[in-house]
């Protein structure tokens, strides 16, 4: 079975401080949902697989290649889209500009970026908002063009981190179609702690606690470990919260 990635055995901190203890997580295609309450390492992984961060110890293979050294790495970029937390633009950019110029960062030819670019604009419904400048718009069309730089390109797998904070209930709806479209093209990571958002548009659940996965299967699988005593108001939720109980697993 080939792997979206793999990664083995991952340490990662900051500065004396470990926050990622000897993860290990396979990911195939569609998308993979990554629950976890706050602080429990989702970014610093996602940061990781993104190549922004090298790992500290362990091993990150991406598509059957171990990113060992500068080639690996950037070969593996053109492949990772990446849509951090908090993504910088250029206010007086407008929507198509940035998302043209992040196509570009992304090595995408010149004769094609511009027509990349339409591309992801269309797939986020933003086609028609091209002209309007970044700082013109709203919380959830920031998202929105967020994802279209992320997919921009021939990116095979995507990083979204916490990419539904700030969308209103019926944008949350829309983004999770959206997320169930983009997954047939490309493998999809999504980072949250809403457990509805990521049950709804993912086939696969990682819960990460303390830098460790204590659950891997499918929304299926984690409704159905909730425990009676379980937390929560649905049984995902209550899965969610007795799988936060339970012994580390190995994957
Ligand atoms: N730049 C940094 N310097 C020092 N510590 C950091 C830094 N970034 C994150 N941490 C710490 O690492 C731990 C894991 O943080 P991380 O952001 O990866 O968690 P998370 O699961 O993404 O949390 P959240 O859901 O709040 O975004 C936290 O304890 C956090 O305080």
């Amino acid at each position: 079975m080939e792997f979206v990635f793999e990664v083995e055995g991952l340490v990662q901190g900051y500065g004396s401080r470990r926050v990622i203890s000897g993860l290990s997580m396979k990911a195939t295609r569609g998308a993979v949902g990554l629950l976890g309450p706050n602080g429990a390492g989702k970014t610093t992984l996602l940061r990781t697989l993104a190549t922004v961060t090298p790992p500290g110890e362990g091993t990150i293979r991406v598509f059957g290649r171990e990113l060992r050294g500068d080639a690996d790495v950037r070969e593996a970029r053109r492949a990772i889209g990446y849509l951090p937390q908090d993504f910088g633009y250029h206010p007086g950019f407008s929507v198509y500009e940035f998302v043209r110029y992040c196509a570009w960062l992304r090595m995408v030819p010149d004769r094609t970026a511009g027509k990349a670019a339409l591309r992801a604009l269309d797939q986020v419904g933003l086609a028609d908002m091209r002209s309007r400048k970044m700082k013109e718009l709203s919380g959830g069309m920031l998202r929105r063009v967020g994802i279209a730089q992320a997919i921009v390109g021939d990116v095979k797998l995507v990083l979204l981190d916490e990419p539904t904070v700030g969308l209103d209930p019926e944008q949350r709806l829309e983004f999770r179609d959206l997320i169930r479209e983009i997954s047939s093209e490309a493998a999809v990571v999504l980072s949250t702690h809403l457990v509805e958002d990521v049950a709804a548009a993912c086939s696969t659940l990682h819960v990460v606690r303390d830098g460790t996965v204590v659950f891997s299967g499918t929304p299926r699988q984690l409704a159905d470990c909730a425990a009676p005593d379980g937390r929560g108001d649905t049984p995902l939720e209550r899965g969610y919260t007795t799988a936060l109980r339970a012994p580390a697993v190995t994957t």
